[in-house]
């Protein structure tokens, strides 16, 4: 087994010199010395993938599903994708890999690598998404991103059309009582069914078999990921932030995907 030490010298530094979010991961890399196996649950976007201008212009690093691959048979299966984008779209990106896999922030599931993904609640009525298309057409700019169990409405292209977003939304939530909740992320307003998040479907995955007795380890970018750091931690494991949009530098454990696949590229070696 190779020693992580040879890879990060930071491990060399005092204690009180690293941040809590390097102790983190130093955390999780000490657990990799130790026969104490890991879970391992992982974010897309501004995760394993750097942020693009629209949904569909991400670039997917070359080597990357096969590197996915490789970490989840050393871990014998315990790998999942946990994204907000639907599973199909997320088995696109990663080609021609499957994973186990919770879409659309848990409102979708896929319990075995190879299984059928099944989803956890109805696509919205006609008539709600009907709403929330013309919505999105009367504010010219923003970008309607339909995932069956949610949709997206991005603002990339035009930042200042947030709060027009959320104020439109926001309107038509009475007329739709308890049907969809609002939940904001990097520059996009995710319209999503009621009582699904990250954190929710984190709980549900690491309760199949190939979790079990496993350490979780969440890596994530976004604000909705702190539901599944959060959810991760009170199964005694770790959520481990990326910098990005949403967390500086200082506060978190990778300084962005590049960072992360290299630490992959790592956890391969050493598993
Ligand atoms: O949970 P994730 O895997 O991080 O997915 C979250 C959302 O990611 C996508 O939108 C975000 O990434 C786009 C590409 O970089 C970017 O253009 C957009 O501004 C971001 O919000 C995806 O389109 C959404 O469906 C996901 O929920």
């Amino acid at each position: 087994m190779q020693d992580w030490k040879e890879e990060y010298p930071l491990h060399g530094t005092k204690a009180s010199q690293l941040n809590q979010a390097t102790s983190a991961r130093s955390r999780v890399e000490q657990l990799l010395l130790k026969p104490t196996p890991i879970g391992l649950f992982l974010d897309i976007d501004g995760t394993l993938l750097d942020m693009a201008l629209t949904p569909s212009t991400v670039h997917v690093p070359p080597g990357l599903a096969e590197l996915l691959g490789i970490v989840a048979t050393r871990l014998s299966g315990a790998l999942a994708i946990v994204t907000g984008r639907p599973i199909a779209e997320a088995d696109e990106l990663l080609r021609p890999m499957k994973f186990i896999a919770a879409g659309v922030h848990g409102a979708e599931m896929r319990t075995t690598a190879t299984g059928e993904i099944t989803p956890l609640t109805p696509s919205f009525s006609p008539a709600l998404l009907r709403d929330i298309r013309i919505a999105a057409i009367s504010i010219p700019g923003a970008v309607t991103e339909d995932k069956g169990t949610g949709i997206a409405l991005h603002y990339r292209l035009a930042p200042e059309l947030r709060d027009s977003l959320l104020i439109t939304l926001e309107t038509l939530m009475p007329k739709y009582p308890g049907q969809f909740t609002i939940c904001e992320g990097r520059k996009v307003v995710e319209i999503l069914p009621v009582g699904f998040s990250k954190g929710r479907a984190l709980r549900k995955l690491a309760s199949l078999p190939e979790f079990a007795n496993r350490v979780p380890v969440m890596i994530g970018d976004d604000i909705a990921d702190l539901d599944a750091f959060r959810a991760a931690e009170t199964m005694g494991g770790f959520g481990l932030k990326v910098a990005g949009e949403n967390f500086s530098k200082n506060e978190a454990s990778f300084t962005g995907p590049a960072d992360v696949l290299g630490w992959l590229t790592n956890l391969r070696k050493v598993l």
